[in-house]
């Protein structure tokens, strides 16, 4: 039978539901999905592909699945470092938005996180930006999967004047992007201090109209919720229960605040929780209990947020941070294991953006949005447990190939449909532009 591709790894590290991991098999792509997995010999004796990759020394796992990330905001990559949240929202990216975020620079921006995310092993990401218009132009260029965010406020900027207009731009969103398979939705609230319970209750019969996942910033900061509670007697948690929109298409981001009955009801309503440990870190806005919520069987998915508040787009250095971080929390080496954790960056985002069917795991029948992983070098030596390695002890370095539908969008570290040197041009010139009037 003659197929598109023939990926021959030296392991498979499938994420299926016993993470099973294959030594001398094959994967086989047909038309931008995976047809077998199979030992190579009968690869050998039953397909004729088009393009064979042998990867001898290379670990092929599913693509990684960034499930909170600004894109654009790559270009203020550096600008205000060593803040806490609020601080650095309202006195530096804030201004720096208002000035900047045109559509410019949301699509270069885009572009240029997208450049990284594919050099470091991510296949999708979910978004939330202004102008999502232009990032579904640099996704399409690129070749990446994407969920992005239909986005609201309750303030002017200078990407909508009201929740109407939001509302708007949000559907022609959905009109440019339907026929795209790469592409799917999300509304994308800001956060409980800047949208009203009016505008949320709008969202929420839009969401359940279309069935599209809702995507929030949430008791990010202990400040944030000490707020919510002076102002309105309720954690944000509460309020967003008593209007009825947390269930299992509600994806809460960072949750560093939470106690033990809220672990509970985020259980109960089967919530999705995306735990972003390194801006949490950097903006010291405190911790997600990881272990309780996987222990109550919550589903935990990964991000990295920024590039602002981060600074890299970097899901295998995410990885690590996750497992230690958990572990240095809960006083526990024991808790969130390797295993668990590359759960986190591939199937727990598929299933937080409900694209598991599709996408998460290499299973026959999925996308081919696959990733491999050089593990001949001197620093992978020995490997016991390629699973530990590749939470542990690998960086982005060592993405060799990444495919998107099949489609290789990574060969060999060289990008195939982006052009690296003017993505360095366009980032400089943001940079003098942006860096001149920050001082
Ligand atoms: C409405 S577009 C997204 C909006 O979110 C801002 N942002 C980026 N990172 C964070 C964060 O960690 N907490 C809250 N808000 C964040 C971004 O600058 C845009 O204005
Ligand atoms: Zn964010």
């Amino acid at each position: 039978m003659q197929i598109d591709l023939l990926i021959k790894p030296g392991w498979v590290i499938t994420v299926n539901q016993t993470d099973q991991v294959l030594k001398q098999h094959a994967v086989a792509v047909h038309a931008g999905k995976i047809l077998a997995i199979l030992p190579e010999a009968d690869a050998e004796a039953t397909y004729q592909a088009t393009k064979t990759v042998v990867l001898p020394q290379q670990a092929i796992l599913p693509g990684l699945i960034n499930a909170h990330t600004h894109a654009a905001m790559s270009l203020l990559k550096g600008l205000a470092d060593d803040l806490p949240l609020m601080a650095w929202l309202q006195e530096h990216i804030w201004p720096a938005e208002r000035q900047w975020a045109n559509q410019q620079f949301v699509y270069e921006g885009s572009k240029l996180a997208i450049a990284e995310m594919l050099r470091s092993g991510t296949t999708c990401f979910n978004d939330m930006y202004f102008f999502a218009e232009e990032t579904v132009k640099a996704v399409q260029e690129s070749g990446i999967r994407a969920s992005l965010g239909m986005i609201l406020v309750d303030f002017p900027t200078t990407y909508a004047a009201d929740v109407d207009t939001y509302l708007q731009r949000g559907l022609a969103l959905r009109e440019q992007v339907k026929d795209d398979p790469l592409i799917s939705l999300c509304f994308a609230p800001h956060a409980p201090y800047t949208v009203s319970d009016q505008s949320l209750q709008r969202l929420q019969s839009l969401a359940e109209a279309f069935k599209l996942p809702i995507h929030i910033h949430m008791h990010e900061t202990a400040q944030e919720v000490a707020q919510a509670v002076a102002l309105n007697q309720e954690r944000p948690l509460a309020r967003f229960e008593r209007l009825g929109l947390l269930n299992q298409r509600f994806l809460a981001v960072h949750l560093t605040q939470l106690n033990t009955s809220e672990i509970a009801l985020l259980a109960y309503k089967q919530v999705q929780v995306i735990h972003c440990p390194e801006s949490n870190l950097k903006l010291a806005s405190g911790f997600c209990p990881v272990a309780q919520l996987i222990a109550a069987g919550v589903n935990v998915a990964l991000g990295t947020d920024s590039n602002a508040s981060n600074n890299d787009l970097d899901l295998f250095g995410e990885m690590r941070t996750a497992a230690l971080l958990a572990k240095a929390v809960d006083q526990d080496a024991s808790v969130v294991s390797a295993h668990q954790v590359l759960r986190m960056a591939t199937i727990n985002g598929a299933k937080a953006l409900g694209l598991d069917q599709a996408i998460g795991s290499i299973e026959i029948g999925k996308s081919a949005d696959l990733i491999t992983i050089n593990l001949g070098g001197l620093e992978a030596q020995p490997m016991y447990d390629p699973i530990s390695h590749l939470v542990y002890c690998t960086t982005r370095e060592q993405v060799s190939w990444v495919w998107v539908a099949g489609k290789a969008l990574l060969e060999e570290r060289k990008l195939s449909t982006l052009n690296e040197a003017e993505l360095i041009k366009s980032a400089q010139h943001w940079q003098s532009l942006i860096g001149e009037t920050a001082g």
